[in-house]
C-alpha cells in the first residue's frame, strides 16, 4: 500500500491511574452526559498514549483528489502534503486529543479513498461514524457526493 497505507488501529480501553472521582475530590470538571453522548466513568487511553474522557469517529469522504488526505495531515501534524498525488488506498486513520474546555476529546478521524473501486471496502466503516463531506467548491457534484453517490442524507 501507498504512504496511505490503512492501519487497523487496537482497541484503546486501559484505564489511567486517576479516576473522575479523584478528580472531583481536585475540584476538576468532570464530563457527564451532552447531546445524547455518554462519557465514560474514567478516561481512557488512546494508542498514542493521551488520556480522553470522550471519543467521535469522524469520516471524511468526497470524490478522489478533492484533499482529503491533506485536510487530515494539515489537521494532524500541521503540515501541508504538496507535490505529486498519491491516491488513498482503501481507508486509512489517525487520532487526534484535543482539550476542549476542560475535556479532552479523542477524534477518530478516518480517511476514505474516493476511487470509486474502493467504496464498497470504506462503506463497511460507516457505522456510528460522523461524516464530513470534502469537496471541491468548484465542482457542484462533489458537494453532492454524499446525497447522489453515496445515498447518505445529511442528518
Ligand atoms: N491548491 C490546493 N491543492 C490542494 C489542497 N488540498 C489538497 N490539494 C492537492 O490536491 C491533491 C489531492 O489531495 P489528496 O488530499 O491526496 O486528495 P484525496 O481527497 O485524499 O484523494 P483520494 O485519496 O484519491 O481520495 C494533492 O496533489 C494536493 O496537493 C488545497 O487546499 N489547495
Amino acid at each position: 500500500m501507498s504512504r496511505k497505507k490503512a492501519v487497523k488501529g487496537k482497541g484503546s480501553s486501559n484505564t489511567p491511574n486517576s479516576s473522575p472521582s479523584s478528580d472531583k475530590e481536585k475540584g476538576k470538571k468532570v464530563p457527564t452526559q451532552s447531546n445524547g453522548v455518554v462519557h465514560p466513568s474514567r478516561p481512557s487511553l488512546s494508542n498514542s498514549g493521551e488520556f480522553y474522557d470522550i471519543a467521535f469517529k469522524v469520516m471524511l469522504v468526497g470524490d478522489s483528489g478533492v484533499g482529503k488526505t491533506c485536510l487530515l495531515v494539515r489537521f494532524k501534524d500541521g503540515a501541508f502534503l504538496a507535490g505529486s498525488f498519491i491516491s488513498t488506498v482503501g481507508i486509512d486513520f489517525r487520532n487526534k486529543v484535543l482539550n476542549i474546555d476542560g475535556v479532552r476529546v479523542k477524534l477518530q478521524i478516518w480517511d476514505t479513498a474516493g476511487q470509486e473501486r474502493f467504496r464498497s471496502v470504506t462503506h463497511a466503516y460507516y457505522r456510528d461514524a460522523h461524516v464530513d463531506n470534502v469537496y471541491d467548491m468548484k465542482n457542484e457534484r462533489e458537494f453532492q457526493f454524499l446525497d447522489i453517490v453515496l445515498n447518505i442524507k445529511p442528518c
